[in-house]
């Protein structure tokens, strides 16, 4: 059926078809169509709903996203037909049967999901599929492969490439702003792609925009790393991997990273980079994503098998990950942490500790520190301020301002303090309970939203002296977190009343 375009400004994927229009073409409400620009014979995959009013008889609505592919103006003529069923729902089946998954196949998946040819049900279905029958190495590596060639790739003229990627789950996990300034600092070059938050309350990513923008091009990314040796973007707007955004984002939600997408996700972002010394963090510990070192064990050597099936060197940081990271979790108020230490201040211990850990095994991996000696060259780069002098050239090439302060950084302006009820030890943290209060509170949307811890686990506090205080942007989210607190106790003193579970009898 030919058409005439309305472009409708919705940030989404998608057409609107006329009722009369639809029932012509016998298409019902989420049918699959296809439509093409006959000027340039582009076309895109879409989903229809149906309309009385907003698109009339002989008209199609075209969403912003769908129309990126076509570049259709109003007015234009268009071609609209029935969609057939892809190929990929049939591989999908096969792996919700337990199945294991070709690499064509796989293939077939990954292309269907960065051109659109799939829902977001779909793609949530593939990623539960997989979480519940877990993909195996083959299937691994054929998933991190189709990421990678569904994607741009960067091809540095020197080696070594160095870079690090945490697998995330633990609470306030802010070190590749120290990592990445550390490695630049020692002349080595780090292309540092990091997502958005995928189980935590602010990504990387959602953190560096609190100082910069974070959306570029792979072949910006390559020309910021050449010219200040590394940067910190969003992997989800760089066309490296692009399905890799597109899967966490159905992931967010469940708070869940399936366990071959994540090593897929983490892997293929470095192999497009170019990285070869790659050093992962995995975090380990109650509520985390790899709740012992046994576990940690075994998701370390299937990094590094990975490693070595794409050609890169890899090493993994069995990280501690019982309590959160330093003292702070939400976007802003883990930036002020992160320059405050950059700046010079000595706290907290195992924010610094874990970054020059993490900074100390790649310098090793690079042959720029003795084995051994990574970790106090990395605290070396760190206190002599020129660590802070790269992160002020990376803020600076990626538009920021490089004079930024940590003082100058406000968290959110509505604040609630939870206070100790009693007296006593703080004997527990519990990371996906505060994880969830920080998202309750807006993080990491709302950029100030978070938490800040006073006493960490082991601390002996007295009653009425502040645990942690909640930040947020807005208040009615305050209340909300407030509330949520109450029911989530996140953080235990000993000797706490947890409950009081009322008798039911009633006296007459
Ligand atoms: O939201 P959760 O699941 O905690 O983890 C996701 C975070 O962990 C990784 O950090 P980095 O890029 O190595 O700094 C990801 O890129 C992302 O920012
Ligand atoms: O980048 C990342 C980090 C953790 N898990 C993922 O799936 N991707």
């Amino acid at each position: 059926m030919k058409l005439v375009v309305k472009n409708i400004d919705i940030a989404a994927r998608g057409v609107l078809l006329n009722r009369l229009d639809a029932r012509g073409m016998g298409v019902m409400n989420g049918d699959r169509v296809q439509v093409i620009n006959p000027k340039n014979g582009l076309s895109a995959t879409a989903f229809v709903e149906i309309t009385s009013t907003i698109a009339q008889q002989g008209t199609l609505g075209i969403y912003r996203i769908t129309n990126e592919r076509l570049q259709m103006e109003d007015g234009d003529d268009i071609e609209i037909r029935e969609a057939g069923r892809p190929e990929s729902l049939d591989y999908i089946k096969k792996k919700m049967d337990g199945g294991k998954l070709t690499k064509e196949e796989t293939l077939t998946i990954i292309k269907d999901v960065v051109h659109d040819d799939i829902s977001a049900a779909e793609l949530t279905a593939y990623i539960t599929a997989s979480y519940i029958n877990p993909l195996d190495m083959d299937e691994v590596e054929h998933l991190t492969r189709a990421m990678v060639e569904t994607g741009e790739q960067i091809k540095f003229a020197s080696r070594p490439i160095v870079d690090k990627h945490s697998i995330g789950g633990v609470p306030g996990n802010k070190i590749t702003f120290l990592v990445v300034p550390i490695i630049t600092a020692s002349g080595l070059k780090i292309p540092k792609t990091s997502s958005r938050a995928i189980t935590g309350a602010g990504g990387t990513a959602d953190l560096m925009e609190v100082l910069a923008f974070v959306e570029f091009t792979a072949g910006e990314v390559q020309q910021m790393t050449d010219k200040v040796g590394g940067c910190i973007v969003w992997g989800g707007a760089t066309n490296i991997a692009p399905a890799d955004d597109r899967i966490i984002i159905q992931e967010y939600p469940f708070k869940i990273d399936a366990r071959g997408q994540m090593l897929a996700s983490v892997m293929a972002k470095k192999f497009a980079v170019g990285a070869n010394l790659v050093v992962i963090d995995i975090p380990v510990g109650q509520n985390t994503k790899v709740a012992n070192m046994q576990e940690g064990r075994k998701l370390a050597r299937e990094f590094i098998e990975l490693g070595e099936r794409l050609g890169m060197k890899v090493e993994c940081a069995l990280t501690y990950g019982d309590t959160p990271v330093g003292h702070s979790i939400g976007p802003k108020l883990e930036v002020i942490e992160a320059l405050r230490v950059l700046e010079g201040s000595q706290e907290p211990n195992s924010f610094i500790q874990k970054s020059i850990s993490i900074a100390g095994i790649a310098l090793e991996m690079a042959g720029k520190a003795p084995r051994g000696g990574g970790m106090a060259m990395a605290q070396d780069l760190l206190s002599s301020g020129k660590a802070l002098e790269k992160m002020k050239r990376i803020i600076e090439i990626q538009g920021g301002d490089p004079n930024v302060k940590s003082s100058d950084i406000l968290p959110g302006e509505h604040q609630f303090v939870v206070r100790a009820p009693a007296s006593g030890y703080v004997i527990e943290m519990n990371n996906r309970s505060l994880i969830t209060l920080a998202r309750t509170a807006g993080a990491p949307q709302d950029r100030g939203a978070g938490i800040l811890l006073h006493a960490k686990k082991g601390k002996l506090v007295k009653a009425g002296e502040p645990l942690f205080t909640l930040y947020a942007d807005r208040n009615w989210r305050l209340q909300k977190a407030i509330e949520e607190g109450r029911r989530l106790m996140p953080v235990l003193v000993e000797g706490m009343l947890l409950d009081r579970v009322p008798s039911s009898f009633s006296e007459i």
